[in-house]
């Protein structure tokens, strides 16, 4: 017997900012022994899916990233992203799984269509969401980790950087806060976050580089913690990693996190307006729009 809650997770509109858990249904499954109980959701939205497994047994929520053909970020999936987590975190959710429901892409960070011919208006809403989506995931109460299941560039490095633990599926993929090579400069907070990954040392070098790190390379570093060589390894690794936190008291592993994390948090909070004048001034420069471009140009060439 399977017990098998769906629910419907809201946005852009009716459902706007709110997931609702509603028991739907209670099935008999033939001929099965030992299936997974779970929570199951998934919800559309132009601007990107979300699918939320919760397994009922261990409350781990597996998160799955859908925004074809790259799960780029753009403001609307940003938000989607935020609303899951605070919904996460209503249900007292006991860990995360983030991941990618798409092949070869865990995301391609953020959506160069919303720095492109912007303006100061747009660039402020989207800026503005990235800070708060980045917030909230940097600081979660349950603890994370990134199953980084295809390509991770830029804000895609950054959302795996801000999860407690990263496995990365080998040995095609790359991974890294490759901003430099784009022209432009990562936020600090990306720094930070890099910093606190790597070290100064390994940061300094990777950020001036805009390097993007093979998994092997990227375990080498610290960049993530294992490499795996199946989804399902991942998976499992996932799961074990989280299963230690079965006995240790929620409030205690939370609170020594935010502790950890604090600095690199409340330098964004405190920082956030200056953040996004630097953000403004940079990405709407002739310049930079010109590179922006040119970028976007040679990934349509490929
Ligand atoms: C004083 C201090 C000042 C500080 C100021 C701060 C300033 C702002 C900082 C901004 C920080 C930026 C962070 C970022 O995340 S920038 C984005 C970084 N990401 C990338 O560079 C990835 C680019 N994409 C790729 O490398 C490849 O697409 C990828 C490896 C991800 C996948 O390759 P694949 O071959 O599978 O797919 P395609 O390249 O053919 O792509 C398919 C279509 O998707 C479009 N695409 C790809 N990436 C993006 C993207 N990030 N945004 C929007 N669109 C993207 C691509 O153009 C293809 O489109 P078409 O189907 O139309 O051809």
């Amino acid at each position: 017997m399977i017990i098998s809650f769906h629910y419907n997770i809201g946005n852009q509109g009716i459902f706007h900012n709110s997931i609702m858990f509603v028991k739907k249904a209670l099935f008999a499954v033939p001929n099965s022994k030992s299936l997974p109980i779970g929570l199951v959701a998934r919800f559309s939205s132009a601007t990107g899916d979300i699918g939320v497994t919760v397994n009922d047994k261990t409350g781990v929520a597996t998160v799955k990233l859908q925004r074809a053909p790259v799960n780029s970020l753009n403001t609307g999936f940003l938000k989607n992203i935020e609303s899951t987590l605070d919904s996460l975190e209503k249900e007292k959710a006991r860990g995360l799984i983030l991941t990618s429901g798409l092949p070869k892409i865990f995301t391609a960070g953020l959506d160069i269509l919303e720095l492109y011919n912007c303006t100061t208006e747009s660039l402020t809403t989207f800026w503005t969401q990235l800070q708060s989506t980045w917030l909230k995931l940097h600081a979660t109460s349950f603890p994370s980790v990134a199953l980084i299941n295809g390509h991770a560039p830029g804000a895609g490095c950054q959302l795996a950087m801000s999860c407690e633990y990263r496995i990365m599926l080998g040995p095609k993929y790359t991974i890294g806060l490759n901003e430099t090579k784009m022209g432009i400069i990562a936020p600090f907070w990306f720094v930070d976050t890099m910093i606190d990954t790597l070290g100064p040392r390994q940061a300094e070098l990777a950020l001036t580089s805009g390097k993007l790190f093979t998994s092997s390379e990227a375990l080498k570093v610290g960049l993530i913690d294992e490499e795996v060589g199946s989804e399902e390894e991942g998976v499992a690794k996932a799961e074990a990693f989280l299963s230690q936190y079965a006995t240790i008291p929620g409030t205690a592993r939370k609170l020594t996190k935010l502790m950890i994390r604090e600095k690199t948090i409340s330098n964004l909070v405190k920082n956030k307006d200056k953040d996004l004048k630097n953000v403004i001034d940079l990405i709407t420069s002739a310049q930079v729009q010109k590179g922006l471009g040119l970028y976007l140009q040679s990934l349509k060439k490929k």
